[in-house]
């Protein structure tokens, strides 16, 4: 991979002018009026200078005011047009980013599995992408800035050529091989940028680890400051000695063609001079030719970087139409099948997974039914593939083989939306949002009203805890956002953090924000809380789940005995499946792994 998208130029910059002009139509069209005014100015100018001076030098004095009167209006007229320019232009370039943004986004999020999340190269496209965002405005401004020079070359072109046809040809001739060198150049810059992608990631995640609170107690403790310092200067040294390599080799290239232009502008120069000194040309001619071959290879400069510079803008957005028109990453049937409530169960057929062709299989072959209305308990020790079976349940990756069925549907034939409407679930790794209290369970349900919101949190007891903090619900849950300002001026409140099992009750809460449907998944909802806690949580649960179907995930085998069923996963199959005296009777891992745990409980009554 050379690190140049594989989407094409043609179809970047269709999609680049495509989201400027949805997005900012009129300052567009302003900013193209302005750039053409600016645009004449410079010429308009050059001709009035050659009219003062051919009239001052043959004295002719009579129009002087008023060519004086000119300049000065031309003058303004280009002063005024640059600060518009400026400012149409930054808003075209906001406008732009906004939409580009909100489009990588939206097809991110919109991605149905979370293998891309896990795939590096696709992290770095992303990363570049999103750095491409600004790209679209930026092109505007780069195709006005090579429209713009492409007039006022024009014009100082043609006037060369009145005066010397042959030298107007040799100047524009003179500037080929830099068009051809600079466009190698961008492309070597596209894939210098690629290839230094994962060093800067990693430098942004050692920077990231020592500037949050995430790790900052570890980093304390085991005073890893100094380490996560030096390995992110050693990504950022890997990544500057490729930036300097290219930027060396610009500097030499830019160099050489600096000096082919300042040996076509002195040639030019000596042939004025003596055209001047034989009487073919006047003063006002050689001032003109200076002026003219000035222009044309500054404008012709500006031209040459503005398509190179738009070239190498159209190669990066490249990485943003690439996310954005990836396509799913799990097959997805649109529309899917119409999904009736769930009648008879979910079965699991001959499921086997592996996360990626060269890893090991976590499930190797597991059959399993969740009957409508049962809790099947699901338990095995760290590693056999719990948290895995319920990722495919979810339809977060595909089963490698197998199947599984919903009333005998398989899941692939379903939209992952509407499958994922019907199951409620906490994570073992649940995210600690930070939002306020109340959006913490809301997004359980977005649509979900105050009230409901509150009913959630008094079902998964940590209403009073909520209700007691500094605003209530409208505390943030966080210690390094504040909340909106307050109305009244006030200084926003300062949020709050709450304690591990005060944020499992708070997952908890959004899980019984969904409690109507089909599927409950609770993976661990219980690992964080203290025994009262616990055992209420369970009995709640126990209640939300009677007659429901879920699937209940927890190494606390007091807290699934009571499950319609209990299943052991070992060896990435299903060894044990039964209820808990049937287990218990057959003397294998579970009764070995509850004995286990009940004795500690018993010696330390007993003690
Ligand atoms: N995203 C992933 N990519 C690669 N391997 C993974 C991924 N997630 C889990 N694994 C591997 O899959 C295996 C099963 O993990 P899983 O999280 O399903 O186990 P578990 O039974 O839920 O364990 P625990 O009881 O510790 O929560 C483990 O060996 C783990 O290393």
């Amino acid at each position: 991979m050379t690190g140049v998208p594989r989407a094409g130029l043609l179809r970047s910059a269709a999609r680049a002018a495509g989201t400027v002009w949805r997005a900012a139509p009129f300052h567009v069209t302003g900013y193209l009026a302005v750039t053409l005014v600016g645009a004449a100015t410079p010429v308009a100018l050059a001709w009035l200078t050659k009219a003062v001076l051919d009239g001052v030098a043959g004295g002719h004095t009579d129009g002087l005011l008023w060519l004086a009167v000119a300049v000065a209006v031309v003058g303004t007229a280009a002063a005024t047009a640059t600060h518009a320019g400026q400012y149409l232009r930054a808003e075209v370039d906001r406008r732009a980013a906004m939409r580009t943004k909100d489009e990588l986004f939206a097809a991110v999020s919109r991605a149905p599995g979370l293998a891309r999340f896990e795939n590096p190269a696709f992290l770095d496209r992303l990363r570049l992408a999103q750095q491409s965002a600004r790209n679209p405005g930026r092109l505007v401004d780069t195709a006005l800035s090579a429209a713009r020079s492409a007039l006022t070359l024009a014009g100082f072109l043609a006037s060369l050529a009145v005066i010397n046809a042959a030298f107007a040809a040799i100047v524009v001739a003179s500037a080929v091989p830099a068009v051809l060198i600079e466009l190698r150049l961008s492309r070597q810059r596209v894939t210098m940028m690629w290839r230094i992608g994962p060093a800067e990631r990693r430098e942004m995640f050692y920077a990231h680890l020592m500037a949050t609170v995430d790790a900052a107690k570890e980093i304390r403790l085991f005073d890893l400051g100094g380490f996560l310092r030096g390995r992110m200067l050693a990504e950022l040294r890997t990544a500057n000695r490729e930036r300097r390599r290219m930027d060396r080799r610009e500097f030499a290239v830019q160099a050489s063609l600096a000096g082919i232009s300042a040996a076509v502008a002195g040639a030019g120069l000596v042939w004025a001079i003596v055209a001047a000194a034989d009487g073919r040309i006047g003063v006002g001619d050689v001032s003109m030719f200076v002026a003219a071959v000035a222009g044309v290879q500054s404008a012709l400069n500006v031209l040459v970087s503005a398509g190179v510079m738009a070239y190498e803008q159209l190669l990066v957005f490249g990485h943003h139409v690439e996310v954005v028109t990836a396509g799913d990453d799990l097959p997805v049937a649109r529309p899917g099948r119409a999904l009736p409530p769930l009648r008879r169960g979910i079965e699991l057929r001959d499921v086997w997974f592996r996360y990626g062709p060269d890893l090991p299989w976590v499930l190797q072959g597991v059959n399993l039914v969740l009957p409508h209305g049962q809790t099947v308990a699901l338990v095995g020790h760290n590693g056999a593939g719990k948290s895995t079976l319920v990722k495919l349940l979810c339809r977060f990756y595909d089963p490698t083989r197998g199947t599984i069925r919903w009333d005998g549907v398989d899941i692939r034939e379903i939209a992952p939306e509407e499958l994922r409407k019907r199951i409620a679930a906490v994570f073992q790794d649940f995210v600690a949002y930070e939002l306020t209290a109340a959006e913490n369970i809301a997004v359980g349900d977005l649509t979900a009203e105050p009230d409901r919101v509150e009913q959630a949190a008094r079902d998964a007891g940590i209403h009073s805890v909520l209700s007691a903090l500094p605003t209530g619900y409208a505390t943030m849950l966080s210690r390094g956002f504040t909340a909106e300002p307050a109305e009244d001026g006030d200084d926003p409140a300062t949020g709050v953090l709450l304690s591990g099992g005060q944020w499992q009750r708070l997952a908890l809460a959004r899980a019984f924000l969904r409690q109507d449907r089909d599927l409950m998944i609770l993976d661990e909802p219980s690992s964080g809380l203290d025994p009262d806690a616990e055992y209420e949580a369970h009995q709640r649960l126990r209640r939300l789940r009677a007659g429901r179907t879920g699937i209940l995930i927890s190494h606390r085998l007091g807290a699934v005995r009571d499950a319609d069923r209990i299943v052991v996963l070992a060896d990435g199959r299903v060894s044990e499946d039964g209820t808990h005296p049937v287990l218990l009777a057959n003397g294998a891992a579970y009764a070995r792994l509850f004995t286990r745990q009940a004795a500690g409980y018993r010696d330390e009554v007993s003690a």
